[in-house]
This record gives C-alpha cells, sequence and structure tokens, in this order.
C-alpha cells in the first residue's frame, strides 16, 4: 500500500523494522543481530543510569494492582522537591514485546539537563487487547497530568518510539481528554518511527501472531490514527509543536506512513515538522538517545529548547 515501486512487495519486510538495518551486514542474519544488540544495550543503559549516576527514581503506578501499569520517574538527586518541566517516554514493541527496563537511554541526557523523565511501561497484548491497551493508555495520560500538577511541573513533553509513537497519538484524538488549561502545559511531542496504519499490519502474522491484538478489518482502521477525522479542537492544538521522525534505514513503508500521518496533522491545523533522520535505522535512533551529543539527542534538546523560549 505504501510501497508502490515494488510488485509483489514482501510486507514482513515493510512492517519487520530489523529486515531494513544497514548495521551487521556481516553478520549471518543482520536482523537477528541488530535486535539483540537493542536488547542488549538499551538494558545495560537501563540498569547503568541508576548505579553509575546520581540519578533517582520514583517507582509508580497509574492503574490495576499487579500488572504492567508501571511508571518510574528519574530525577537529579535532591531535586525531588523542585518543579521541573517533565519528559515522558512510551517504547515501542509491536505492544507484544519490550518493557521499561528496556526504555531508559533518553533518561540521562534529559535529567542532567534539568527534566524529570517519566518512563511507563503498560500491558502488552495478548494480555490485553490492542482496543484495551489505548484505554489503558488513556488513563495513563490522565494520570500523568493529575501527577505534573501535583509535582507543579512547569511543561509535559512527550516521546513516543515505533508503536509507542501510534499510543501516543491517542493524546491528540480523544476529544477533549484535557482541559485548555493543561494543554498550555504541553511542550513538545516527538513521533518516532512510528507506525500509524494498522490495516495491513494487523493481517501479517508474524506481527500479530494468531491475532493477539484482537483486531478486525473495522477495528484496525478505527485505531489507524493515519485514518482519523482529526477533531474539530486541532487548532487548539496549533501552539504544541509536533515533530515526526523516519530514520532513514527503515522501510518505504514505515517512511511513508511517517509522512502521511504527518502531513493529515498539519491539514488539520496542527503544528508539524517532519523529518528523516540520516543514516539512523529503528533502534540506534533510540540507543543513541543515551548519548549527549549524537545527532538524535541534539534535535530533540534543540526542540524542547526552542520551545521553553518560545
Ligand atoms: N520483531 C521486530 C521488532 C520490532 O518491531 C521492534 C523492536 C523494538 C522496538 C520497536 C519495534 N517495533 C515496533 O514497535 C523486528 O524484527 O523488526
Amino acid at each position: 500500500m505504501y510501497n508502490p515501486q515494488e510488485k509483489n512487495i514482501d510486507l514482513i519486510r515493510e512492517y519487520f523494522p530489523s529486515y531494513n538495518t544497514a548495521r551487521f551486514q556481516d553478520q549471518p542474519e543482520p536482523n537477528v543481530a541488530v535486535q539483540d544488540h537493542f536488547l542488549r544495550v538499551t538494558s545495560q543503559h537501563t540498569q547503568e543510569l541508576t548505579t553509575k549516576s546520581d540519578i533517582k527514581v520514583h517507582n509508580l503506578r497509574y492503574g490495576g494492582t499487579d500488572d504492567r501499569r508501571l511508571v518510574d520517574v528519574f530525577y537529579k538527586d535532591g531535586t525531588a522537591e523542585q518543579p521541573s518541566p517533565l519528559f515522558v517516554y512510551v517504547h515501542g514493541g509491536y505492544w507484544q514485546m519490550l518493557d521499561k527496563s528496556h526504555s531508559c537511554s533518553i533518561v540521562g541526557p534529559l535529567v542532567r539537563r534539568g527534566y524529570r523523565v517519566a518512563v511507563m511501561d503498560y500491558n502488552n497484548c495478548p494480555q490485553v487487547t490492542l482496543a484495551q491497551l489505548l484505554q489503558q493508555f488513556t488513563d495513563f495520560l490522565l494520570w500523568i497530568f493529575n501527577y505534573a500538577d501535583e509535582t507543579k511541573a512547569t511543561e509535559i513533553s512527550f516521546a513516543g518510539h515505533s508503536a509507542g509513537a501510534h499510543l501516543l497519538a491517542q493524546l491528540l484524538h480523544v476529544p477533549s481528554l484535557i482541559s485548555e488549561e493543561r494543554r498550555q502545559k504541553v511542550g513538545v511531542l516527538f513521533f518516532i518511527s512510528g507506525v500509524y496504519d494498522l490495516r495491513e499490519l494487523w493481517q501479517l502474522d508474524p506481527v500479530n501472531p494468531n491475532n493477539i491484538f484482537g483486531l478486525n478489518a473495522d477495528s484496525a482502521k478505527e485505531l489507524s490514527p493515519i485514518l482519523w477525522p482529526w477533531p474539530a479542537d486541532s487548532p487548539f492544538w496549533s501552539g504544541v509543536h509536533s515533530h515526526v521522525i523516519a530514520a532513514e534505514h527503515e522501510s518505504v513503508t514505515f517512511i511513508e506512513q511517517s509522512r502521511v500521518f504527518a502531513k493529515n496533522l498539519q491539514d488539520a491545523g496542527f503544528k508539524v515538522t517532519f523529518k528523516i533522520f540520516d543514516k539512523y535505522d529503528h533502534f540506534d535512533i533510540i540507543e543513541e538517545t543515551v548519548l549527549d551529543n549524537s545527532p538524535i539527542t541534539s534535535y530533540l534538546l534543540g526542540a524542547l529548547k526552542a520551545e521553553a523560549s518560545s
């Protein structure tokens, strides 16, 4: 659908980011190597964060009692009571893999610059259907805005990666989810390497084995941000800058979904920048957020700074 150049297109390749990496080409299976590497380095980033630095964490829960509705909030030691900007990260993993232990690469650079960083976890499929997950994500959004009020956050920005970018789109979608007063607190939104159209994806067994997402043709459309009729209140969001980002070494389908998602938002009155990052793939675009001076970290920090001074 998004890759018209090729006939008999291999949809699995289009929807498996790991097949599109340009790294690990000396390995027998570069796709396996790139994902193993991602799991290894992102876990390591999380472990090192609280053991090798003066960063502290609050372990909180936004719903349920014994499931994955957990959120860790990281802050610089000694600043627990200080009002500060809040940054929220939503991990990817096709709504079925990964958790907060792979999701803290971005934390260090932001905490060192005075941010409080919330890394959220969620129930993966098949423990929940995708529709239930979106409902629980909406509950999370309400919870985090309350948390921002309670902690006197000066601003709240969000980033979602891959399936996490899909979840994050819910912030703009649910009519009157947040009040005008709360919307004014929203700084910047980063949609990184997201998927926004589920029409092909839900039918691919390797992506959605035994339909763990619990979708059918109709619900797949309903849960596709690319098809959402953007609400009449989108001008309400015109002050919030969304950055829709894709990596160069992604499938045509992934890059085009980001491009179309960005255009749809823009046409509806949102303030949007679309950017394709040279050289990165689906995985190192996140791995490199751990570095203070990588291209992706510089971009994120620059966009946050531009917002703070506007
Ligand atoms: N099994 C998938 C992995 C994948 O899709 C993925 C892995 C890490 C973070 C995000 C991912 N995709 C979407 O959320 C692949 O081979 O590309």
